[in-house]
């Protein structure tokens, strides 16, 4: 924690596959904070889309489903939870077939306003409840919250990335694994840095690179840095 009153906020981006979620739920969870996944809410408007047959390509359209999207998402770093108009969604958001089309609705320039403010508006009501907040994605550090006690870019090689995605996608690491897994990274992170910049980090923005660390170490490193930039903000 910082001052008495200011809450931690702590923001994390990074490409696909550098750990992002999951070293953020971690590290919310350790500091007893709450957990922000703005990745899951262009995921959940995807599915969204889908599930109510707008067609992703009519850029209009994906905006008026963005303005109407039903979506609870849960703040618990230990419980994650997504529901879209009332359907379990958590696992499906998952799934290959929104990750290959979800960059449709995240390079939406109409839409991207509407959920970074949604996201700041969440940021703000977590951080309320909970004393702070870990929030990751793509643009955090730079458009969501530039003002964030904690700016992070967690960062990896293409080949740490791949493989980690393809062990948890296709719970396998061999060649045939790491080719069905390169269009959900690499072509993805491609489109995604259309919109934002997450592969270089922005002024004051912290980079870890977790390429030769384990979970348990990224997860350390991190709050390593929370507890250097906390101690330093309390001065
Ligand atoms: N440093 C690490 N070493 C090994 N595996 C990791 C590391 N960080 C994350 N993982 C694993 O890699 C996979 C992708 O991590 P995730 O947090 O989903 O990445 P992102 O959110 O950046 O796409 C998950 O199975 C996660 O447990
Ligand atoms: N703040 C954010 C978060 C995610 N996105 C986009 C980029 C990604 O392709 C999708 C899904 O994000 P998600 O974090 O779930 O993807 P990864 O777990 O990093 O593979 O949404 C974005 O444009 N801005």
């Amino acid at each position: 924690m910082t001052s008495d009153s200011a809450p931690l906020t702590i923001a994390i981006d990074g490409p696909s596959g550098s750990g992002k979620s999951s070293v953020s739920k971690a590290v919310a969870a350790r500091l007893g904070i709450g957990y922000l996944d703005t990745g899951a809410m262009y995921r959940a408007l995807t599915w969204w889309c889908l599930d109510q047959g707008v067609d992703l390509a009519d850029e209009a359209a994906v905006v008026v489903a963005a303005e109407a999207l039903p979506l609870e998402l849960s703040t618990d770093p230990e419980d994650q939870r997504v529901v879209v108009g009332g359907t379990d969604v958590t696992a499906d958001i998952r799934s290959t077939a929104i990750s290959s089309e979800v960059s449709k609705v995240a390079t939406n320039t109409g839409v991207r306003p509407i959920l970074q403010q949604a996201q700041r508006d969440r940021m703000a009501a977590i951080a309320e409840e909970t004393g702070g907040v870990v929030a990751e994605g793509r643009d955090i550090t730079t458009v969501v919250a530039p003002d964030a006690l904690v700016r992070l870019l967690l960062t990896a090689s293409e080949e740490a990335r791949l493989r980690r995605r393809s062990a948890e996608v296709h719970g396998a690491v061999d060649e045939e694994a790491i080719a069905a897994t390169r269009d959900q990274v690499l072509r993805r992170d491609r489109d995604d840095s259309a919109v934002s910049q997450f592969t270089v980090a922005a002024d004051g923005v912290v980079t870890v690179d977790t390429s030769d660390l384990d979970f348990d170490e990224s997860v350390e490193a991190v709050l390593a840095v929370v507890a250097s930039l906390a101690a330093h903000a309390r001065g």
